[in-house]
């Protein structure tokens, strides 16, 4: 298992109102991801300008790159209401029924995870999305009939994690899909930066700047990071920072170039226990007692960005720099795919 340091994804309430205190909460205070930030920005000035209701917007990406706070944000910034939920809570079409009949006119409606929702809402949503109606089923067998239920327009902001799991006629629906991208060095020591002074933290560039080159591309981990670092500069008042970030992440397991255990622990099996590869993300994930689904999200995008890992039409292979950066000798040329 991964340690609550490390993990990408948001854990406990402390967590939860941590990460709330230092959300940025306009387009103009979000760092990085250029790209869809622009185009946001102009969907929905063009939106405010026809007076209409923003297209429905797809997040996707790794967790704890923003798309939560994109999704707030995209609430604020046109001056519209937000209802959160998410796919998980959404086991079936009626919990979907419910949520979008109590939309208020123009609301944003957010549903993280969406890849996660149950099929038969999904297939509600299909017209709920494109003509703001639905179909409400009543009774059962030859007896059931169905009832048209008229929606307010809403806006659409669904997050997800795999793509890849979403069915073409929803990814359709979508006005927008925004691909969020891990953050670079620069980019989390301005995150770190914006945090530290939120919490009134003293902590010099080139320590914060470790702690960025350090967080996995993720603004979540990076905000994660600097908390651990700063109990550890209370406990230790008199150690210098640079040292004293070196010192807490070791004890949190963040390596040098900002690998977790987690992303340890699949290299390492991949290379001492598959030879490197080609393997399959299921045979990894069970020779670990993990779950595939966190390999495949969580764990290899970094993987991959980090060119210590690819993926072949045979499986996951390791790079000769996963070898290197494990400390051992790769196998001879003629044997390596790369
Ligand atoms: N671009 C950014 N600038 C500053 N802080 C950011 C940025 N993106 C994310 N954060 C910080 O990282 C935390 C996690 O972001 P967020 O919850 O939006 O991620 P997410 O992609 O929705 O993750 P998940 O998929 O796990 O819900 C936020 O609390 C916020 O403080």
């Amino acid at each position: 298992m991964t340690s609550e340091l490390t993990s990408a994804e948001p854990l406990d309430p402390a967590e939860l109102d941590f990460e709330g205190a230092l959300r940025p909460s306009s387009l103009s205070e979000f760092v990085g991801q250029r790209r869809v930030v622009g185009q946001l920005d102009l969907l929905l000035r063009a939106a405010e300008m026809d007076s209409r209701t923003p297209d429905h917007i797809l997040l996707a990406g790794p967790p704890g790159l923003g798309k939560t706070t994109l999704a707030m944000i995209v609430a604020h910034d046109s001056g519209r209401a937000l209802r959160m939920s998410s796919g998980p809570a959404i086991s079936h079409a009626g919990d979907l029924a419910a949520l979008l009949s109590s939309l208020v006119p123009g609301e944003v409606l957010f549903i993280d995870e969406i890849h996660r929702m149950a099929r038969s809402a999904e297939e509600m949503l299909y017209l709920a999305m494109e003509d703001f109606r639905i179909d409400i089923m009543v009774g059962k067998g030859v007896g059931a009939s169905s009832i048209p239920l008229e929606l307010p327009p809403f806006t659409l902001v669904g997050a997800t994690t795999r793509t890849g799991l979403l069915a073409n006629p929803l990814r359709d629906r979508f006005g927008f899909t925004g691909h969020l991208e891990f953050y670079e060095t620069d980019e989390l020591l301005q995150v770190l930066t914006r945090s530290a002074s939120l919490l009134g933290l003293d902590i010099p560039q080139p320590a914060l700047a470790e702690i960025a080159g350090r967080s996995r591309g993720t603004p979540r981990i990076a905000n994660r990071l600097l908390r651990r670092v700063r109990d550890y500069m209370t406990v230790h008042p008199h150690e210098e920072a640079r040292t004293a970030v070196d010192s807490a992440l070791a004890l949190y397991d963040v390596d040098p170039r900002g690998l977790d255990r987690l992303d340890t622990s699949v290299l390492r099996a991949l290379v001492e226990r598959f030879g490197g590869g080609p393997v399959g993300v299921s045979s990894l994930a069970v020779s670990l007692g993990e779950d595939a689904e966190t390999i495949e999200a969580v764990v290899e995008p970094f993987l991959i960005r980090e060119g210590l890992m690819v993926r072949t039409p045979r499986g996951r292979v390791a790079t000769s720099e996963a070898w290197k950066h494990l400390n051992l000798t790769p196998p001879a040329a003629d044997q390596t795919l790369l």
